[in-house]
């Protein structure tokens, strides 16, 4: 694989889609081709598992979510890297540990579902002050069921555990504390580390 695999995480409303939409635009300026793409997938597994939010739950929920992606992996991302673009996906395996276990399921027990998933070569997770996100998210017309019943400061705790648990799995992640980031700086730490790791050097 010659692209670049790169993940936006963190919880709702911290900022995900906004700095991946960003981030794929600073790629594109410089000539770097980009393959942006979401969990769950464009696909019809991915938009069933949306539609499904009321009929789909705890570990259904999680074999089904690993389940699009695999798929996600081998129909689109490795593709995608294999004809040497920098692959953006708006939530990945970090997203299963926090938002499965809001379904009461155990970190081992999703990780066991997620172990056939390449690592990505960077997974930049998003923090922010509760408070901040809790008023972003105020705004949102309507929230998903998981989105109801967890809290920004629910989710933030059991991002931070996912954190540790995926650095004890050598996981190459790196941390963005966002609290009183503009977008576009956001995006230029990410940018920074990125650069840091010299993770451009083949796609260029
Ligand atoms: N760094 C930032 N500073 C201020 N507002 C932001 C920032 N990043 C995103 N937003 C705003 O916060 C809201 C949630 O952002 P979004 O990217 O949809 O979050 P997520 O994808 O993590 O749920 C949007 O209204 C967006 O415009
Ligand atoms: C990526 C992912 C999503 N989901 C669920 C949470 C939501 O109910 C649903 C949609 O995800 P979400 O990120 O809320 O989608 P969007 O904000 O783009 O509408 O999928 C999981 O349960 N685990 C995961 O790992």
């Amino acid at each position: 694989m010659s692209g670049v695999f790169l993940v936006i995480e963190g919880p709702n409303g911290v900022g995900k889609s906004t700095a991946a939409v960003l981030l794929a635009k600073q790629f594109r300026d410089r000539r770097i081709r980009v393959h942006l793409t979401t969990e769950p997938s464009a696909t019809p597994l991915g938009r069933m598992i949306r539609a499904s939010e009321s009929q789909l739950s705890g570990r259904a929920l999680a074999l089904a979510i690993a389940a699009d992606r695999c798929a996600h992996v081998e129909r689109e991302i490795i593709p995608a890297l294999n004809s040497g673009k920098v692959v953006i996906s708006d939530r990945f395996v970090q997203s299963s540990l926090v938002l499965q276990r809001l379904d009461r399921m155990e970190l081992p027990e999703i990780w066991q579902y997620n172990r056939f998933v390449p690592s990505p070569d960077l997974s930049f997770y998003l923090e922010d002050d509760p408070n901040t996100i809790t008023a972003r998210l105020k705004e949102r017309q309507r929230l998903s069921r998981l989105e109801r019943t967890g809290s920004p400061t629910t989710e933030l705790d059991l991002y931070e555990e996912a954190y540790r648990f995926l650095g004890r799995r050598r996981w190459r992640q790196a941390k963005i504390d966002c609290r009183g980031l503009a977008p576009d700086e956001v995006v230029s730490a990410m940018i920074n580390r990125i650069e840091l790791l010299g993770l451009l050097a083949n796609v260029r």
